[in-house]
């Protein structure tokens, strides 16, 4: 026989229980009173009796209603309290408080939403680590646009993964089947940004032996991602409008344009705003490129970050390497102008100093927590160990700390030679014989410097 079920409303069943009821006093206290009065007697004990009833069936309706909804949602939080996810999470340290029903169920459904959006994100983000709430916020963002065709202005400080972000919105896209391209327009001189953007014919300028696509045609069908926009000529910056509005671009040395199909993502750390203002950046490409924005928020505003940071860019070394509780307090503390770039290289040179595979606050760059003032000297580019070495080691006595400068020069020195032994002897001034014995005594691992 089917099965057939009727889906009727709980907002509907709840308001006809309780209004039937209402319904059934009006009709019993009526009848009982005109019932009563027409044979002359008193209604008033009847009425008082049948009213204590219709009570009494009210709260046992209620009760049964709420039981047969809560029940459930108990059930629900019980079992899913239960789960290895939920008891991983980490628990807040002063965890809010409610004091009915509601507002408990309130607060555990706020962590469970939390939750679920920290596993969508890993599993949506694999390569982007963040379980912030700002980098939820972008991840947000991402699922957003990515399927959509507009242009997208992705701003943040030096190493905050602006690149990152704009390959995942291409991966994110329809158009993940085809290239993303990617021009750093701070990173290529005046004279050859155009021809590296829009191509050129043979004989275009001197050097120009043969025609060459540049990368608007590379990319299309797919993405162009223009990286340091606000580091771009003015002049290239018209040119660059032109091409984005007529969806077609001319080769430098060429008679005609040549149609193209390319998503754009832009990418600064400049105030685009301001050099408007300044008259160094084109107000009509601004606003061209500027359709959506995704703000990356720098490593020092999301600290909450750094540990799984950390953890990733261990295990991407392929090594076992842990790092201890003093070491990540380190991480935590410090300001990273590099950002996430910084605490990769900070890490990758601490796990080539650690002792016994462990990163302590001894093998971490000195720019670390340890001398501020130091900090402007990175831009997050160049490896931390490059910095400064000749700062003591907070509370070490002589003997480790003599230790630990020799250690860092050595690995200095190989970092700087790639690991060219010879040549990290000269750089240090000492027999290569010499070094191969101190390499051996301070347990370091040369191939870890071959390039
Ligand atoms: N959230 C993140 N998760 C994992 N790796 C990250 C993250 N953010 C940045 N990185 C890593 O940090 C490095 C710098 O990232 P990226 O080049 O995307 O930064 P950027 O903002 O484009 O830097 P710049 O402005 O200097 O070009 C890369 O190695 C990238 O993989």
């Amino acid at each position: 026989m089917k099965d057939i079920r009727i889906n009727i409303s709980l907002y509907v069943i709840i308001p006809v229980i309780f209004a039937g009821i209402a319904i059934l006093s009006i009709i019993v206290t009526y009848n009982t009173t005109v019932s009563y009065l027409s044979k002359s007697m008193d209604p008033q004990r009847p009425v008082f009796l049948w009213g204590t009833l219709l009570i009494a069936f009210t709260l046992v309706c209620g009760v049964l209603i709420v039981k047969f909804l809560i029940d459930p949602v108990k059930q629900f939080v019980r079992k899913t309290k239960n789960l290895g996810v939920v008891k991983s999470a980490a628990a807040p340290t002063d965890p809010p408080k409610a004091n009915d029903d509601m507002g408990r169920f309130t607060l555990f459904f706020d962590q469970v939403t939390e939750i679920l959006s920290k596993v969508e994100a890993r599993q949506l983000f694999p390569d982007i680590i963040g379980q912030s709430k700002t980098m939820r916020g972008v991840f947000n963002q991402i699922v957003k646009v990515a399927p959509r065709e507009s242009t997208v202005l992705i701003t943040g400080e030096t190493g905050t993964g602006k690149e990152l972000i704009a390959r995942s919105i291409h991966q994110h896209s329809k158009r993940q089947d085809k290239p993303f391209i990617a021009i750093n327009c701070a990173a290529i001189p005046e004279g050859l940004l155009e021809s590296e953007l829009f191509g050129h014919e043979k004989g275009a300028f001197t050097g120009a032996n043969r025609k060459k696509p540049g990368k608007f045609e590379m990319a299309d069908g797919g993405t162009l991602f223009l990286d340091e926009i606000g580091d771009m000529p003015l002049d290239t910056q018209a040119k660059v409008l032109r091409a984005i509005e007529e969806n077609a671009v001319q080769r430098v040395g060429g008679l005609h344009p040549k149609p193209v199909n390319v998503r754009f993502i832009t990418a600064t750390n400049h105030d685009l705003e301001k050099m408007v203002e300044a008259g160094r950046f084109r107000k009509d490409l601004f606003y061209r490129l500027n359709v959506f924005s995704i703000m990356l928020p720098p490593l020092r505003h999301r600290r909450e970050d750094i540990p799984l940071l950390a953890e990733r860019f261990l295990h991407q070394m392929g090594r076992e390497i842990v790092i201890s509780s003093e070491a990540l307090q380190m991480l935590m503390a410090n300001d990273w102008p590099g950002n996430v770039r910084e605490l990769k290289n900070a890490l990758e040179s601490a796990a080539v100093l650690a002792v016994d595979d462990t990163i302590s606050p001894a093998t971490l760059p000195i720019s670390v927590g340890r001398d501020r003032n130091s900090r402007h000297l990175s831009n997050g580019r160049e490896g931390p160990l490059l910095s400064t070495i000749d700062e003591p080691d907070d509370g070490a006595d002589l003997d480790t700390r003599i230790k630990n400068y020799e250690r860092r020069a050595i690995v200095n020195a190989l970092l700087e030679t790639g690991g060219v032994q010879i040549k990290a002897a000269a750089h240090l001034g000492i027999k290569e014989r010499s070094l191969w014995h101190r390499i051996k005594k301070h347990s370091i691992n040369i191939s870890d410097f071959k390039q």
